[in-house]
């Protein structure tokens, strides 16, 4: 089944096609690379599908319902959180306070609240800095607490933008350990935003490819990669990109 599904999304700013007729499915329990050159439109998508600006045409459906235009705190409580490339805590809170404030969504009582908030802290590798204050975390921990808020919300679909820039690759592979584990274990579907290339071959079971607002390609990470209009638009403006 899909669980998300985007039909002929189109959105422009001041005659700049950002995003024209995008078109694309996601499977309940699948990872969706989403990759292409800056500007190519994938944070306008993401903007659109999460809510925090309308299409100007095309409609977001989640789990058969017709979300288009909804607000992201609406689109949220029915499952679909996204998260920002920029971290901003809260910064009177502790990590903690931080992680309970995003999962009040759920109404918990404070017991629950506190437990549920602290097995996600835990989760993302967080502990050991649960009641400190959020703003004096590192970047890789700023990233952990993006994800813990998310995750927080328990989503049924997660839409991660970027979310090891920054990172060095020690730092990373936890990550994609952990992004993978939820969806072996609770199923959560996962779109992804990501330059690094290695990751997106790791993690996806196909990808998405945005070249100036269209879809240039879908498939498996190997048919994307082989595809000469891909390393043309993308993959060939720096030799490395492969590889990275
Ligand atoms: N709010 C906005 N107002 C005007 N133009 C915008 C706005 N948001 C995005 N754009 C433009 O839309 C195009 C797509 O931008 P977007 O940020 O979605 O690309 P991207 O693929 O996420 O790029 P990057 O990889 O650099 O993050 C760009 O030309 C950008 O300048």
């Amino acid at each position: 089944m899909n669980l998300v599904e985007v039909k002929g999304v189109g959105k422009s700013f001041r005659g700049l096609h950002a995003l024209s007729d995008v078109d694309f499915a996601v499977a309940e329990g699948e990872i969706l690379g989403v990759i292409g050159p800056n500007g190519a439109g994938k944070t306008t998508l993401f903007n659109v599908v999460s809510g925090a600006l309308r299409p100007d045409t095309g409609r977001v459906h989640l789990a058969g319902a017709d979300v288009t235009g909804r607000s992201p705190d609406r689109i949220a409580r029915a499952g679909m959180v996204r998260t920002f490339q920029l971290m901003r805590p809260f910064s009177s809170m502790t990590v903690l306070e931080n992680v309970s404030l995003a999962a009040q969504h759920h109404r918990f009582g404070a017991k629950e609240l506190r437990k549920h908030s602290l097995d996600v802290v835990e989760r993302v590798g967080l502990g050991p800095w649960a009641h400190r204050a959020a703003p004096d975390l590192p970047t890789a921990g700023l990233k952990r607490l993006e994800l813990a808020r998310t995750l927080a919300m328990r989503p049924k679909v997660l839409l991660l933008d970027e979310v090891l820039a920054g990172l060095v690759p020690a730092e990373r592979e936890p990550v994609l350990d952990l992004l993978a584990t939820l969806r072996e274990q609770e199923g959560v579907t996962l779109v992804f935003i990501e330059h690094i290339m290695a990751a997106v071959m790791r993690l996806a079971d196909r990808v998405l490819v945005l070249d100036q607002g269209r879809v240039l390609a879908v498939g498996s990470p190997e048919e994307v990669t082989s595809d000469p209009r891909v390393i043309d638009a993308y993959l060939g403006e720096e030799p490395t990109r492969a590889e990275a």
